[in-house]
């Protein structure tokens, strides 16, 4: 079943479009793997299904964006954010907080209220979903910034996590770290679609090819191919998706 729809969406930064008529359907707790050349675009239409273009003046998105059959634009935008969270590509916990305190960050910063039995079940909840609990749970006032890059990482999927969002949008969420801790995301990567929607960018197309169900291959702007990942990765159907996979350009 699709939870998200992108309907021709297009974004331009002042005169330059850099994401031409994008269409996809998201479907719901699998993983959806959006890759392509550096450039391309990925990122764009990632960050438009947060919406976080409007955060910058330059920036013209048009199309739509269907969440669950409501158009994402004409909601709140914070209770958008809430509903898809998102990772970056470097690991970005606050530096100043805590462990405890970065995970449920989201409900701190805006105000959510909720009692200390709640807030230590929502800590211990989404750090093991994380797969962080173990390796932290002695630890949980330490500061973020003391945790490795790949449990940064993982520090912030629970953070995300915590929020109990219907999509989880990873931007090249390994491409900052090192081959064992990329590894780790990615296996967790596998087990949170058990419970959640995953859009993953990535240029990394082995990555794409082990944890993806589904990929969208994008180039200068355009989605040029769009569908299952075994198929497309065994039999691409248009010549630039072959070129692309056979390292031809890239
Ligand atoms: N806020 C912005 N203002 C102006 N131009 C931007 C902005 N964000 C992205 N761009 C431009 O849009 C184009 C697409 O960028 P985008 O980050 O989406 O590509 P990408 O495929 O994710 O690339 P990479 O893999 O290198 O991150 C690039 O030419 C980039 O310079």
């Amino acid at each position: 079943m699709d939870i998200l729809t992108i309907q021709n969406l297009c974004v331009s930064f002042l005169e330059n479009t850099v994401v031409r008529n994008v269409s996809m359907n998201i479907e719901e707790k699998k993983v959806t793997a959006v890759m392509g050349p550096s450039g391309c675009g990925k990122t764009t239409v990632l960050r438009a299904v947060n919406r976080l273009h409007e955060l910058s003046s330059h920036a013209r998105v048009t199309g739509k964006v269907i969440l669950g059959g409501a158009d994402l634009y004409a909601l709140d935008a914070i209770l958008v954010r809430r509903k898809i969270g998102m990772v970056f590509q470097r690991p970005n916990p606050f530096p100043t907080m805590g462990i405890y305190d970065n995970v449920v960050a989201g409900y701190l910063l805006n105000g959510l209220k909720l009692n200390k039995p709640e807030m230590d079940n929502l800590v211990e909840e989404s750090l093991r979903a994380a797969a962080l609990w173990d390796e932290v749970k002695d630890s949980l006032r330490k500061r973020g910034a003391w945790l490795s890059g790949g449990q940064q990482q993982r520090l912030c999927i629970a953070r995300a996590l915590a929020m109990h969002p219907e999509i989880l949008l990873l931007d090249e969420p390994t491409s900052a770290l090192d081959p064992k801790a990329a590894a780790s995301i990615e296996e967790l990567i596998v087990q949170l679609k058990k419970t959640v929607t995953i859009m993953l960018v990535t240029h990394n197309i082995a990555q794409a090819s082990r944890v993806s169900d589904f990929t969208a291959f994008m180039y200068l702007g355009e989605l040029v191919e769009f569908g299952a990942s075994e198929k497309m990765f065994t039999t691409p159907q248009d010549k630039r998706t072959e070129e692309y996979l056979t390292g031809k350009f890239g």
